[in-house]
């Protein structure tokens, strides 16, 4: 089939290229022209692992072609795909700043019998709005793949949800998506929509509720990570999404709860599960915080290094990431920052030194912060390191290494290790 994706983020440039390698034809249509003169010159424009071979084995194979001409590449199509960002507006009001635009841009060039998928996450209501206004069916197909695993994501996905009115839009979305096992949920457009939300809210439930009882853990002298091996292996709860830390970062989870939390007050209906997980992931950059300033009196002049400043490893995303909080955090109390990632783009945060190394980032400070679990931390030589700090001082916001580990390393290197709802280290002072 000929198939149009417009917006070419994380989610749509993978969804552009996975269809391409399904055997669709497949042009990428964005706004940004800085975009795709990178990608017509064979750059990716952002880092996911796995993406840039795909592209390039399937615009070779000339399955895919990228461009600005959004009426041109409609006008062939006979799937048009909207992927295009929705990011959170004030009170948490999703912006469909974007999604207006792409629609409205559509209006004069789409084919009347191309099938029209929103793909982008949308309040519930927004596809039948479309629909209404198009005097045609629109199918909302929600996204569920992970940053960092995109590509394995979509060729592996654990249910393809298909919100349609019509057999002829389902059939035409089992066409598109042929070749790939997984279950087809097909539902009304409004239930695909709230599928996406409360899917993306329970995890988030998910991660809150262990980071609030690994505060608990804390208090108690238990270990999280043993209380999170208990339960998870009783299947009704699962293993997943229970790693205790800094908290959930990125371009969806706190956008989509707050959305939720919209959707509710619009609504007059009470969402205390959601707004719970939301206020609790918002005090956990400060709980981190906390930790630096108990081990080290006070902040104010003190150097600190982060590590890691993407929301997690295997993307070069920081939107919304703790690190973000943090760093300002520390600069509040008069800390100076220091921050190694090795794939962050644009942090947003200027007074914060970007080292090239994590040997740059430690040395002379008085205590390191991990905040993303990246591998290059978890394999770290911290016996050279160490002597090359100030204090030594080192806050896991991630829970990277074991406590042996660390209790043996401390027999011979002084040092004070505060990680997330486990018992502190501590053969320094
Ligand atoms: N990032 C993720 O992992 C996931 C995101 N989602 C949802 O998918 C949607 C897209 O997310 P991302 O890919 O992260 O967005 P993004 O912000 O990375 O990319 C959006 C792209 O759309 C382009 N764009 C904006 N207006 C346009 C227009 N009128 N015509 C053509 N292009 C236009 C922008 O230039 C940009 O390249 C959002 O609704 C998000 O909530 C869903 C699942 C996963
Ligand atoms: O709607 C979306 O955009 C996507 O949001 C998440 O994907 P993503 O944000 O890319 O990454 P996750 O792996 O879910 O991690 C999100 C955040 O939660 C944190 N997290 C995750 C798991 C965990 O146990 N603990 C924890 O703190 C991560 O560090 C990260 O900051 C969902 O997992 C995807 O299914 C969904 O499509």
């Amino acid at each position: 089939m000929n198939v149009t994706v417009i917006g070419l983020g994380y989610v749509g440039l993978t969804t552009a290229a996975a269809l391409a390698e399904l055997g669709h034809c497949v042009v990428g249509v964005d706004i940004d022209n800085v975009k795709i003169e990178k990608l017509n010159r064979g750059d990716v424009p952002v880092w996911e692992p796995e993406l840039a071979p795909l592209i390039a084995k399937n615009r070779q194979a000339q399955r895919l072609a990228f461009t600005t001409d959004v009426h041109n590449a409609a006008s062939q199509a006979d799937v048009i795909l909207v992927a295009v960002g929705t990011p959170a507006g004030p009170e948490g009001k999703p912006d469909l700043t974007q999604l207006e635009r792409a629609v409205s841009d559509l209006t004069d060039c789409l084919p009347s019998d191309a099938l029209l998928i929103i793909k982008s996450t949308v309040p519930v209501g927004t596809t039948d709005q479309i629909a209404t206004r198009l005097q045609r069916d629109v199918v909302h197909n929600p996204e569920f793949l992970r940053q960092g695993s995109a590509v394995h994501d979509f060729f592996h996905p654990d249910r393809i949800v298909i919100g349609c009115e019509s057999k002829w839009a389902a059939g035409r979305m089992c066409r598109l998506y042929q070749g790939i096992t997984a279950p087809m949920i097909v539902c009304d457009r409004r239930s695909a929509e709230m599928i996406k939300y409360t899917a993306n809210a329970f995890l988030a439930m998910k991660i809150s509720y262990i980071n609030m009882i690994a505060d608990l853990c804390e208090s108690l002298d238990a270990n999280v990570e043993d209380v999170a091996r208990g339960i998870g292996a009783d299947h009704r709860i699962g293993h997943a999404f229970l790693q205790a830390g800094a908290g959930y970062g990125g371009s969806c989870f706190p956008k989509d709860t707050q959305a939720l939390l919209y959707m509710g007050a619009q609504t007059g209906c009470s969402l205390p599960l959601v707004e719970s997980a939301d206020q609790i992931n918002q005090l956990r950059p400060r709980r981190l915080v906390t930790k630096a300033e108990r081990a080290l009196g006070t902040l104010s002049g003190k150097r600190v290094a982060l590590l890691g400043l993407t929301y997690k490893p295997q993307t070069d995303d920081v939107r919304s990431a703790p690190s973000i909080a943090v760093s300002r955090m520390l600069l509040e109390k008069g800390a100076e920052v220091h921050a190694y990632d090795p794939r962050a783009r644009r942090f947003p945060v200027q007074q914060v030194a970007i080292s090239p190394d994590v040997d740059t980032a430690v040395r002379d400070v008085d205590a390191v912060m991990i905040l993303t679990e990246w591998d290059e931390f978890r394999h770290m030589d911290w016996k050279r390191l160490l002597p090359t700090l100030r204090c030594p001082v080192i806050i896991d916001g991630r829970n990277l290494y074991r406590l042996e580990e660390m209790r043996e390393l401390g027999t011979t290197y002084p040092l004070h290790y505060l990680s997330v709802g486990r018992p502190e280290v501590n053969t320094w002072r």
